[in-house]
């Protein structure tokens, strides 16, 4: 018998290829060193190429799951990813009160605010747009928005430093604790810059962009990694300069798989043996 490690919660989508989603989340999690648990929002049809349609789960069967882990095994950090439909977004903020996770709890929550898959694939329904914004911003300690979801909940284009900053001010007005504007998507700029902020302090977090396709899973990956590294204790800064790190390490290691989109790889964490260095054709 060991020591039982720290915990972390991820209530996502399923992605049936393996790259992004709750499996992107588990395999974060298990490299980082942290138990992860789940709470199953969807089940996506997805491979490489796109999403092909999704269904999602009862809201009373999130919560269940939610709270069955909670009140049993107990979570030291929790983070939300696809949440497909308002009522889910509804159900997943008041169980989150009932459980003690949140801004102004004492288990920290950091919210990805997943509206579209990479290819453009909506994995949120247009109505729940506004109750991330009005019921889930309020609970996060932290929301990790992408280029793309940063216009869709403000508006604003963020195309330099100075958009990237008024988008966080914009973002912090619905009421989370700190805001991460992810740059991945500025493909022009030769440098990756994420921008943390929570009002008073602003850091750039700022590495390599790797020349790559392959970044299937890349926003989950670094939101999880985050998550996992404040349930071993690590405050804001600390966590996101930890997934930063991870998560640019994990770009450089990505692989082609499919015929579209390879996913990004916590591989490298397990030691110099894994994976087997060549893949069988199909
Ligand atoms: N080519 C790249 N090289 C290095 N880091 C990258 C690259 N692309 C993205 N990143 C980093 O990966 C993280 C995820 O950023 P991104 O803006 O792509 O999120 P995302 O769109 O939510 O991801 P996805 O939808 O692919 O899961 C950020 O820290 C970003 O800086
Ligand atoms: C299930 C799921 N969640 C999130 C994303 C975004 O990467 C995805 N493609 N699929």
């Amino acid at each position: 018998m060991t020591a039982t490690p720290r915990t972390a919660l991820t209530v996502a989508g399923s992605d049936s290829g393996g790259g992004a989603g709750i499996q992107a989340d588990l395999r974060t999690f298990f490299a980082c060193g942290v138990h992860g648990m789940t709470a199953l929002t969807a089940v996506t049809v997805q491979n490489s190429v796109g999403v092909h349609g999704f269904t999602e789960i009862p809201p009373d069967v999130v919560a269940a799951q939610i709270e069955a882990v909670a009140g049993d095994m107990g979570v030291n950090a929790a983070k939300t990813g696809m949440l497909a439909t308002a009522e889910i977004i509804s159900t997943v903020s008041s169980t989150m009160d009932k459980v003690g996770i949140g801004r102004g709890q004492s288990v920290p929550l950091v919210v990805d605010p997943v509206a579209a898959s990479m290819h453009g694939d909506p994995l949120l329904r247009d109505e729940a747009l506004e109750a991330i914004r009005t019921e889930l911003f309020p609970r996060a300690t932290l929301v990790t928005p992408n280029l793309d979801e940063v216009r869709l909940l403000t508006g604003i284009d963020v195309t330099d430093a100075a958009s990237a900053r008024r988008a966080a001010e914009a973002l912090l007005a619905f009421g989370p604790q700190w805001v991460l504007v992810k740059g991945g998507h500025l493909s022009d700029s030769p440098r990756c810059v994420d921008l943390l902020s929570d009002g008073t302090h602003v850091v750039e977090f700022e590495g390599p962009r790797y020349d790559t396709p392959h970044t299937h899973g890349g926003g989950d990956t670094l939101a999880s990694a985050i998550t996992a590294h404040l349930a071993k204790g690590l405050g804001v800064l600390d966590a996101v300069a930890a997934g930063k790190k991870f998560i640019e390490r994990c770009v450089f290691e990505s692989y082609p798989l499919g015929a579209g989109v390879g996913p990004v790889s916590p591989f490298w964490r397990l030691g110099p043996d894994l994976p087997s260095p060549v893949r069988p054709e199909l």
